[in-house]
């Protein structure tokens, strides 16, 4: 991989790394998508019929495949959460990067969504207080965070590849 997007439901992981993508030619992978494909049934229906644990362990199984895949992926939002899989991107030489996002922006960009059972069960008070609880571990695996609510997903994509422009420079020297 050459970029790892992580970062809270909502704040731009797919819509972003796809554009990334495009922009360097390079394919884009999407955890969420590849478990979907992995299980043969939404992420809603696997937690509705298999519980969480078992969506975890799918998303943990996805994660060590698509560090191996060339190209952008973008993780779940609960991806760098699990233990074993905060190890994996901590360890990793690949960058990671943090899409950042205010609660306020996440209802808004998700009020029409139907796809995500946790933001579904949470409302406003419930999100605040799990990405209260998450925001640390998101910067702990990163090594860079962009905060995308007054950007559009393209302007993030190019901050996004301009710091990763940076980064390779810097690795050279
Ligand atoms: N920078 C942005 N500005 C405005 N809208 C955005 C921006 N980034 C994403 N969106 C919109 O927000 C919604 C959620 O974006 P997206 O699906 O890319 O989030 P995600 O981080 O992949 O979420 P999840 O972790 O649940 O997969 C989409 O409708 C998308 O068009
Ligand atoms: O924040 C989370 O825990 C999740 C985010 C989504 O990307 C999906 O991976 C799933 O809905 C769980
Ligand atoms: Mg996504």
């Amino acid at each position: 991989m050459k970029a790892i997007l992580v970062g809270f439901m909502g704040s731009g992981k797919t819509t972003v790394g796809t554009l990334l993508a495009q922009k360097l030619g390079i394919p884009y992978h999407d955890l969420d998508d590849m478990i979907v494909s992995s299980a043969g049934k939404s992420i809603k229906q696997i937690f509705a019929e298999d519980g969480e644990p078992t969506f975890r362990q799918l998303e943990h199984d996805a994660l060590k495949k698509a560090l191996k895949d060339d190209g952008i992926l973008g993780t779940g939002g609960g991806t760098p959460i699990q233990t074993a899989n905060f190890e994996l991107l901590q360890a990793t030489e690949i960058p990671v990067v943090l899409l950042d996002v205010m609660p306020e922006t996440i209802i808004r960009r998700l009020a029409s969504d139907t796809e995500r059972p946790l933001a579904k069960q949470l409302g406003l008070n419930g999100l605040v207080d799990l990405k209260g609880r998450r925001d640390l571990k998101y910067e702990q695996v990163s090594d860079f965070r962009v905060a995308t609510d007054d950007l559009t997903p393209l302007q993030v994509a190019e901050v996004i590849n301009q710091n990763l422009v940076v980064k390779m420079s810097l690795r050279r020297d």
